[in-house]
């Protein structure tokens, strides 16, 4: 694991401080995203009704009196498709070879399933400890609660289950306490007011993207790729240029819309997340450019920082 150089100012941590890093893993829409969000209170990862739209291994970092946690979100894991789909299993696979203990989150509001039976053998050979959050619990029925939890416990017997809520923050903070418990001593690793280790680009991309895909939903699927140009603060407002990436000209056009209406719309939502996150007047300009088969492109890939081994 890498750390930072410079790191600006961390405190004197106190006695029997834990800190370390846990990997959230879970398949396509479980929640992993709206869980990062939920704790550490800021928006640091998108969310989408639309699975499999976790890209990047986006850190957030959470800090409470006792502990550090720095969390890496990790893609949703699934059978790969295409080149794309391969190098988020295979990201999902480096991010829990690295860490001090796994977050296994897992639809709760179903009982356990084949899908989940996928990752667990892959966690089977893991040497962190893994704790299991049953997630969506909001949505379940309490008659049903300990019957839900059983298939789980069948499934995975020995590991921590923690049912949740990453929508109402229920159980959340119980959830922190146990995996801070398996973290080792340690002193902070990042100031305690940090949310994300992440560059400002790649959350501000990340933010135009989310908002492609809740204007388009199903019509532009996840051939879309944000790639952020220039960044210009200059002084009262900071103005972005950049573009967005799709594989098919009639994607193009579904992403203009008529008379440019859906970019304008696209563009306004993802302005006003910007200036939540940057805190200040934000000037967005979006353009869209079509480059045919970009997900099959290791090259285009690597330069949209999906890394391979
Ligand atoms: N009712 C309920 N819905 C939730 C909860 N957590 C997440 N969701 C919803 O489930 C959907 C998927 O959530 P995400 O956080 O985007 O899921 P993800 O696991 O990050 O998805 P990928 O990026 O595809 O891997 C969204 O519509 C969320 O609002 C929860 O605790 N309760």
């Amino acid at each position: 694991m890498e750390f930072p150089t410079t790191i600006p100012a961390l405190p004197t941590s106190p006695e029997g401080f834990r800190s370390g890093f846990v990997a959230l893993i879970g398949r396509p829409n479980v929640g992993k995203s709206t869980l990062l969000n939920q704790l550490v209170g800021e928006k640091v990862a998108i969310t989408s009704p639309v699975a499999q739209t976790t890209r990047n291994r986006l850190r957030a970092i959470l800090t409470t009196e006792t502990a550090q946690l720095v969390l890496l979100d990790t893609p949703g894991i699934h059978k790969p498709h295409h080149l794309l789909g391969e190098r988020l299993v295979q990201s999902a696979r480096r991010a829990i070879g690295e860490v001090d203990v796994v977050l296994l989150l897992v639809d709760g509001s179903e009982p356990a399933g084949r899908g989940d039976g996928f990752i667990v053998e892959m966690l089977q050979h893991c040497s962190a400890p893994v704790h299991l959050a049953l997630n969506k619990n909001d949505l379940v029925d309490p008659a049903r609660t300990e019957e839900l939890a059983q298939s789980y416990r069948e499934l995975v017997p020995g590991w921590p289950l923690h049912p949740v809520s990453a929508l109402n923050g229920a159980g959340t903070s119980e959830l922190v306490a146990a995996l801070a418990a398996d973290l080792p001593e340690g002193p902070h690793l990042y100031p305690p007011d940090a949310v994300s280790d992440q560059p400002e680009q790649l959350l501000l991309a990340e933010l135009i993207r989310e908002q492609v895909l809740h204007q388009t939903r199903e019509e532009i699927p996840h051939s879309v790729a944000v790639q952020i140009e220039r960044i210009v603060d200059d002084g009262p407002r900071t103005a972005v240029l950049a573009t967005v990436l799709v594989e098919r000209s009639s994607q193009k056009g579904i992403l203009i819309g008529k008379g440019g209406r859906m970019l304008k719309e696209i563009g306004s939502g993802a302005r006003q997340q910007m200036q939540k996150l940057i805190d200040g007047p934000v000037y967005l300009e979006l353009f869209v450019k079509v480059v045919p088969n970009w997900r099959r492109s290791a090259a285009r890939l690597s330069e949209l920082g999906y890394r391979g081994e």
